[in-house]
């Protein structure tokens, strides 16, 4: 019934101040609607063509791009994967070739691989590129640098000579995606002024010289550093976007259990439907709290390079890399994790969550592969093992590895299942376990001659001991959130209780790293299993009130099943019945195609 709450039965269950948790979650629903809302207009342009701007032009070149950015007088792209080309950088091949002669650079596409390929906004709309090519001066190749090349006309919008683009057409399913134009692009020796490189790094002087950085040449992926950061905040929205309307139907839905015509039971009241829909709520506060500390980290950053200090670089590389890579899989796994507890309803595109699922999950490749991601943390924690020799002392998010040693005979006391609710309990097994893989990985490295070969045939391990160190840095700042003053009647403790669901249902889910590397016993583990199913009894009164204070209206969530009321079956069926498949009774073709066959005469009994 219209106007009714459904749900309010639940929401009275709530042992916590809702309005409060909400502020946790306050700016979400803008921020991602104002990204998802306006990089479908006009490429990635928050995203990624002005903060590559401002990362690798100089003053001179900012005060003249960035106002007709800002403006919407130009459109840019940021295009840099090529057809045969994204994860590796450096493998690129379009080139920009100085003709001192005119002062300028000629950029060029080889080969068809060199082709740019996938950059948002370049099919249809962009009017500017933002190329990346490699840097040839008297046949020299200096790497790949960043260049402003005009693509069409501001007049027209047709495309300037020498120029060929294109759409690289559908992409996965129907999904939102397909409103983003991603684009194929061919360089034909178009001419750009020698000014339209971007030279914050590096320069090209009139004579043709090649000034090389004077700061870390990977600065020049700052932009993807930027965005990565940026995709762990989008990750925590997306998934808190489906479990909310998972965990809201899970209370709706009633499904067997029925004695003597009382109610069937709410499959949110099923151990099994808990033990999948939970930790998915869990993680997403999680993820929310990780991305806080990662911008805040991130913002340090900045400051520092401003300074020239990039003492932190390194880390934020490691840390943006890897959180981006474990928060999208999470989320992404998640987003169809949420459908499948939605039953067959969850299919449904009212539910809302086979459009988030297409939109979302190209989030595990763009901004960097999910894996690659994670070979870079690896490297960096190999090299900071590497370094324990001479006395490096880690700080920061390896610092527990300067305790290896310590941690290399650490085993758990937990003797009760209780024994597991407490932060420093989970910190050390998750420091102990993320230690022992990423010095096992080490160990064996040493035994290659050559370590290049050694990082390939081990690289499966090494994303796993990767896999481990993330992790540790979600749940200790989980834990740190906490430790914070936190007001509002009950919501630390839930937050408490959702911290705990995060540690213990990755232990569970990881349970063999945790055996191997014999930092807990199999009775420990028993024990955190066991107090798992405990909190989820815990969070269960309060499962509404935590989705409601994500804070989504009905129109952001854009789903039947998460409707705030609950008033979900006349309005799954008002839904369906928009279809214009139900505009007529008689299906088009029908006469054509199927009466022939139902009219046609039994012969002997067969058609
Ligand atoms: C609501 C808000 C919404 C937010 C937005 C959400 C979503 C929307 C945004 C985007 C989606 C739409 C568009 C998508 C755009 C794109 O996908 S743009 C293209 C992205 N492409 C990539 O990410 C490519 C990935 N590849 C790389 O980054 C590099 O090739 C790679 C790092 C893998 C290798 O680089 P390479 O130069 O070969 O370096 P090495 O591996 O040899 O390492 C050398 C040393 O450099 C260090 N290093 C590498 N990268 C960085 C870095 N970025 N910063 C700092 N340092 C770096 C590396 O650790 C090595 O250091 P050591 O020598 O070991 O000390
Ligand atoms: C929706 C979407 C939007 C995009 N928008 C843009 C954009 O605006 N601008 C832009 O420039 N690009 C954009 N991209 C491209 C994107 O950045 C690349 O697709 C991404 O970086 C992955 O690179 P790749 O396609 O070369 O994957 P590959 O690296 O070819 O991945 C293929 C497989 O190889 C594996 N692999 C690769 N290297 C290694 C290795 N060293 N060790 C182990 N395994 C490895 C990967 O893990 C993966 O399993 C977009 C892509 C998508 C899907």
């Amino acid at each position: 019934m219209e106007g009714v709450d459904h749900l309010a039965h639940e929401r009275n269950k709530a042992q916590f101040d809702v309005a409060v948790m909400k502020a946790v979650w306050a700016g979400s629903r803008d921020a991602y609607e104002l990204f998802h809302r306006f990089s479908r207009l006009v490429a990635n342009d928050p995203e990624m063509f002005i903060p590559a701007i401002k990362a690798q032009a100089t003053e001179e070149q900012q005060k003249q791009w960035l106002p007709l950015a800002n403006k919407m007088k130009i459109i840019g792209s940021y295009t840099q994967t090529e057809l045969g080309h994204g994860s590796n950088v450096r493998g690129l091949e379009t080139t920009a070739t100085f003709d001192p002669k005119t002062d300028e650079f000629v950029l060029n596409s080889p080969t068809l691989t060199a082709t740019k390929w996938w950059p948002g906004g370049l099919g249809k709309i962009a009017t500017h590129a933002l190329a990346h090519a490699r840097l040839i001066i008297d046949d020299k190749d200096y790497g790949v640098h960043g260049f402003l090349v005009q693509l069409r006309s501001l007049d027209d919008h047709l495309t300037l000579p020498g120029i060929t683009i294109g759409d690289i057409g559908m992409k996965y399913g129907s999904g939102a995606y397909n409103t983003m134009d991603n684009g194929s692009l061919i360089f034909d020796h178009v001419r750009i002024p020698r000014n339209q490189m971007l030279m914050r790094l590096s320069q090209v002087t009139r004579e043709g010289k090649y000034v090389p950085s004077n700061v870390p040449r990977q600065l020049s992926y700052g932009t993807m550093v930027y965005v990565r950061q940026k995709i762990v905040f989008d990750a925590s929205i997306a998934l808190s976007r489906a479990v909310c309307i998972s965990t809201r139907y899970s209370a709706v839905r009633r499904q067997f259990g029925s004695h003597n015509g009382s109610p069937e039971t709410q499959v949110i009241d099923y151990k099994t439907q808990q033990a999948r829909l939970f930790p998915l709520l869990a993680s997403a506060y999680a993820i929310r709290f990780v991305s806080e500390w990662l911008n805040s980290f991130y913002k340090d950053l900045l400051q520092r390079l401003e300074a020239k200090d990039f003492s932190t670089l390194p880390e934020a590389h490691a840390c943006t890399a890897g959180l981006k890579s474990i928060t999208t899989s999470v989320a992404a796994d998640g987003i169809e994790e949420c459908r499948k507890l939605c039953g067959g309803h969850g299919y449904l595109t009212s539910s809302g969550l086979p459009e988030l699922s297409a939109v979302y999950i190209p989030a595990c490749t763009y901004e960097g592969d999910n894996v690659v991601m994670l070979l870079q943390v690896a490297r960096y924690l190999m090299k900071t093992i590497s370094q324990l020799k001479s006395g490096n002392k880690p700080v920061g998010t390896t610092a527990y590895l300067g305790r290896a040693e310590q941690l290399m005979q650490y085993h758990s006391d937990v003797l009760r299942a209780e024994d597991w609710l407490k932060p420093n309990v989970v910190v050390e097994a998750f420091e102990a376990r993320a230690a022992r893989m990423s010095m096992a990985c080490a160990q064996n490295l040493s035994k290659f001659n050559n370590p290049e070969d050694g990082f390939q045939e081990l690289s499966a391990d090494l994303v796993e001991a990767a896999t481990a160190h993330c992790q540790l840095i979600i749940v200790s700042k989980f834990i740190e959130k906490l430790q914070q003053d936190i007001p509002g009647k009950g919501v630390k403790e839930q937050l408490g209780v959702l911290r705990s669901i995060y540690a213990l249902f990755l232990l569970h889910k990881h349970i063999g790293d945790f055996l191997s590397t014999d930092c807990i016993t199999p009775k420990q583990g028993y024990l955190a299993n066991e107090q798992l199913r405990s909190l989820y009894s815990q969070v269960r009164p309060n499962a509404i009130a935590l989705v409601d204070a994500f804070n989504y209206t009905d129109h952001f969530l854009s789903s039947v099943l998460g409707r705030y009321d609950g008033n979900v079956y006349p309005k799954l069926y008002e839904e369906a019945w928009k279809d214009p498949l139900n505009d007529t009774s008689i299906p088009d073709g029908f006469h054509e195609y199927v009466q022939p066959m139902l009219k046609q005469p039994l012969h002997h009994g067969r058609l």
